[in-house]
């Protein structure tokens, strides 16, 4: 039988924040990892990141994604770790030269799900739907501007106990973490004909440094060409809209043959104004979300394009 080449070393250290969904992350990640690599030894050290400490602002209010990645990045660039395992959606569009994104794991499934009412359509008048996410409040109020909002934050156990203690009446989460928490069959999914998802919602990143060509030539292992393009064009979108962590975007990246086909809706925070775009390129071809963000500014009306900076300056 061959072998898979071995590692010339036999233990890696992963990175990972120590919520469950991230811990599952992790251990997906290992997981595979040494399904490529039989005989490689993961060791997963947990990190309580700065966004799990603060719990009652919303993330875009107190720093942003950083939270997410600021103590994992360190102990990457100390060497306490060799590699880092994130949710992509909280990733920064534009990381340090330092770090580089050695493999995107094959990616669940985008969609959101409703939590307390089957549809949007079907929520209450004036429902108080709970979430923290701009793209989230903006869709709802978009279809919905009779609901209202109400800040939720935490991890999705947190989100699913404020529920059921009535803060408020339904809640949106992302089918991709309840599935990885075994949730699977919690709440309702948003067809993507009414709902798009956010920039990379559903996958995995695993980082390393950049300079590290041994850790990076084990993770590419485990990289899946298909999630990474789709990832990558979104977001090759979302930088060329400059937009961050309080800029309401939501997308869908969906593959025909070797070609892509993003559809991207921009929005006010309040819902009140929307631009969608579709437009299909060769995948890998980074020309094809520039195109699209161009368009979507071009078409915002000043409400919607105060919320993102355009593309950034060279
Ligand atoms: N912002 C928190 C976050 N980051 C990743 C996920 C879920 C997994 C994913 O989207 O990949 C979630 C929770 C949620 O939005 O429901």
């Amino acid at each position: 039988m061959p072998s898979s080449p071995q590692p010339p070393f036999t233990a890696l250290r992963l990175g990972t924040r120590n919520s469950p969904l991230a811990m599952a992350q992790a251990e997906e990640a290992r997981d595979r990892l040494i399904a490529a690599h039989p005989g490689l030894t993961i060791e997963i050290v947990p990190v309580t990141a700065s966004g799990d400490k603060i719990q009652d602002r919303p993330l875009a209010e107190i720093g942003g994604k950083a939270l997410w990645t600021k103590e994992l990045d360190h102990w990457l660039m100390n060497g306490e770790i060799d590699f880092a395992v994130h949710s992509l959606k909280d990733v920064e569009t534009i990381r340090p030269a330092a770090i580089a994104i050695a493999a995107i794991l094959p990616r669940e499934d985008v969609r959101d799900v409703l939590i307390g009412a089957e549809s949007i359509r079907a929520l209450p008048q004036g429902a108080r739907v709970g979430t923290s996410a701009p793209r989230r409040a903006a869709q709802l109020l978009h279809a919905r501007p009779d609901c209202t909002v109400v800040m939720f934050r935490g991890n999705v156990a947190t989100r699913l106990a404020k529920l059921a203690a009535g803060e408020a009446d339904a809640t949106l989460l992302a089918r991709a973490g309840l599935n990885r928490l075994d949730a699977a069959g919690t709440g309702h999914p948003l067809a993507a004909d009414e709902w798009l998802p956010a920039p990379g919602q559903g996958a995995i990143a695993i980082e390393c440094r950049a300079d590290d060509t041994a850790t990076r030539a084990i993770l590419s292992a485990i990289d899946d060409l298909p999630s990474r393009h789709a990832v990558f064009a979104e977001r090759a979108l979302l930088a060329g809209l400059g937009g961050n962590c309080h800029s309401p975007i939501a997308v869908l990246t969906t593959a025909e043959g070797s070609e892509l086909i993003l559809r991207a809706a921009i929005y006010s925070p309040d819902g009140a104004e929307k631009v969608e775009a579709t437009t299909r390129f060769a995948a890998g071809d980074p020309a094809g979300p520039a195109r699209l963000a161009a368009e979507l500014l071009n078409r915002a009306p000043d409400a919607v394009r105060a919320h993102f900076s355009g593309p950034a300056q060279e």
